[in-house]
């Protein structure tokens, strides 16, 4: 089973209005209230593309009671703790541009923290544990670390989708996949990255810290796969960029479902591309049919390598 972990998840909640004016009076055009968090958005794509999979977090309230019963009523296997604050809300405002405010999250008890890692102790080593997002200001720096730790120890194959320090502690226990952005490859190398060229050398440079399997996506401008074979170049499909929030999350259910299929990381990086277009061009999650229309418009250009 793949089991992702949202540790702060969310409320999205999407408002589409013609032109944002700070200091002024807004009106929207159309909201969506939406379950996100990263980890709960993987578990819905992987679902959607007929891949089992089970979201773990912490939740609470009545925003969390909303997501529960949204991904109860979409037939989405959960296994919360629940926590006594209420869950955030997050505002995806689309106007012109995409301006994201994310809240900080409730506090986690240490109780609370304790029942979560007595979950992860229970995984087997036929289990994946995708580790996605913002970690609580409550909890320690380390807790990715920690539940890294526990997921080597008992052989849980991992995956991480998290900024800066998060990521780069991690990279040792050698997770099966990672996928920064470009803006975020930037970050943990210090420097400002904004071309394919420019990404290859740092996402090789991940490889040889120790992550298995690299995306780095660069919006609307490309992706790039390196493991220690090969690297890929992908050309992403062309479209209306509707909401782009989930888009990253997408890319990585498309690969794990698609690596579980067909166990080939040259057909699970297309699939992923095409998947995180695919949530690109609509209000929510990508669909298996909406994904399966992008992908032949999802072309690889191979950079270096033997193959698979
Ligand atoms: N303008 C766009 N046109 C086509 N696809 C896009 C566009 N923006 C995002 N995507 C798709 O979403 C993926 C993830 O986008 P990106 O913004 O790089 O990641 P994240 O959501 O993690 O910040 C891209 O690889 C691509 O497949
Ligand atoms: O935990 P963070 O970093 O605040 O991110 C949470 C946000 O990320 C999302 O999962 C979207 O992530 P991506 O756009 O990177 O796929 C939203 O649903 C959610 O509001």
């Amino acid at each position: 089973m793949i089991y992702t972990l949202t540790l702060n998840p969310s409320i999205d909640y999407v408002m589409e209005l013609d032109e944002l004016t700070i200091g002024g009076l807004n009106r929207t055009n159309k909201v969506e209230v939406l379950p996100g968090g990263k980890g709960i958005n993987v578990t819905q794509v992987l679902n959607r593309l007929g891949v089992p999979s089970t979201a773990l977090g912490f939740i609470g309230g009545f925003t969390g009671a909303y997501i529960k019963s949204y991904l109860k009523q979409q037939n989405i296997p959960t296994d919360f703790v629940e926590i006594n604050e209420n869950t955030r809300i997050n505002v995806k405002i689309k106007s012109t541009t995409e301006t994201e405010i994310n809240a900080n999250g409730p506090s986690i008890l240490p109780e609370h923290y304790e029942d979560l890692k007595n979950q992860i102790h229970h995984l087997t080593a036929n289990d994946t544990l995708v580790l996605s997002g913002s970690i609580p200001s409550s909890l320690p720096h380390s807790t990715y670390k920690e539940l890294v730790e526990i997921c080597s120890h008992n052989s849980i194959r991992f995956v991480v989708d998290a900024e800066g320090d998060y990521l780069k502690n991690i990279l040792s226990f050698k997770p099966f996949l990672i996928k920064p952005n470009h803006h975020e490859l930037g970050q943990l190398f210090h420097t400002k990255i904004t071309t394919i060229e420019e990404v290859m050398p740092y996402a090789q440079e991940l490889v040889n810290m120790g992550a298995q399997n690299v995306i780095v996506s660069l919006a609307g401008d490309g992706a790039v796969f390196a493991n220690h074979h090969s690297i890929y170049v992908a050309t992403v499909p062309k479209g209306e960029v509707k909401s782009s929030v989930g888009a990253g999350d997408s890319m990585v259910a498309g690969f794990l479902a698609t690596y579980e299929q067909t166990n080939s990381v040259e057909e699970a990086f297309r699939f992923s591309v095409a998947s995180g277009s695919a949530t690109a061009f609509s209000i929510g999650l990508c669909t298996r049919e909406n994904v399966e229309h992008l992908l032949p418009q999802v072309i690889l250009d191979k950079k270096s390598g033997k193959g698979d």
